[in-house]
């Protein structure tokens, strides 16, 4: 797992008057301002329903708002197509989420280096090494091989995040990343989160209700109603 982080831009976050409706027309998030320096830790936290994943999937750009602008440094992700998004996504970002989204028949390794499909010859190497590294350092190495279809949630959970990271992501957006580990497994999870990002330069943004999370973040944001407190 790579320990220092490949953000050669800076990609500050800066979000302006984002609006997001649903498909009906009812408003689920309003952010009037949020700006997040590049290598921040920041956790989200909040009532079930508030908005949470409403806003990490807005900052992912993996929804377009109805209105408002989500900037990573100078990519103004807003306003991109959904392949330019896409592709912003692959080469800045690991997403840890809740359901995973493994791939049933590949093996713990085939998941984890899932992002060398689509790299190009020279880096999917390294897109490899760092997968098998990261389980390793996350306990799973003697089951790297298996396919993940027979896997635990605190194993999927750990295979999740392998892959999140083999790609080196200069953000790291996770959701309830331990939510489904037990409190020893969380804690290190937590750790390894917490090392990867304080001080590297790459960005952490985590909605959580773990109390332990949050004490390791250097902010913490209340989403209350769909808007965040800040
Ligand atoms: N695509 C959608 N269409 C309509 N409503 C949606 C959609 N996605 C989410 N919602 C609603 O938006 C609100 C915010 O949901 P969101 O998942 O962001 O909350 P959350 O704070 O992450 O909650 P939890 O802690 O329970 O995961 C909820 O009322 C939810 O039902």
């Amino acid at each position: 797992m790579p320990s220092t982080s490949a953000a050669e831009v800076s990609l500050d976050l800066v979000v302006r008057d984002l609006v997001v409706k649903a498909r009906e027309g009812r408003e689920l998030l309003s952010v009037e301002r949020l700006d997040i320096p590049a290598g921040s830790r920041i956790g989200i936290r909040g009532p079930s329903g508030a908005g949470k994943s409403t806003l990490l999937f807005a900052i992912a750009g993996l929804l377009r708002p109805s209105s408002g602008t989500v900037a990573w440094g100078d990519q103004r992700i807003s306003e991109m197509s959904p392949g330019d998004r896409a592709r912003f996504r692959r080469e800045n970002v690991g997403l840890v989420f809740q359901d995973f989204l493994l791939f049933e028949e590949l093996s713990a390794l085939g998941n984890a280096a899932i992002a060398a499909r689509y790299a190009s010859r020279s880096s999917r190497r390294a897109i490899i090494a760092a997968a098998g590294a990261g389980l390793e350092r996350l306990g799973l190495k003697k089951l790297g091989g298996r396919r993940v279809e027979s896997f635990s949630g605190g194993e999927r959970q750990r295979v999740a995040m392998a892959r999140a990271l083999a790609n080196d992501p200069g953000i790291i957006l996770a959701d309830e990343p331990t939510a489904s580990l037990d409190r020893t497994s969380a804690d290190r999870l937590i750790e390894d989160l917490s090392a990867l990002s304080g001080g590297s330069g790459r960005t952490l943004i985590a909605v959580s209700h773990d109390a332990a999370l949050h004490a390791r973040m250097d902010r913490v944001i209340d989403v209350v109603d769909g808007r965040p407190l800040v």
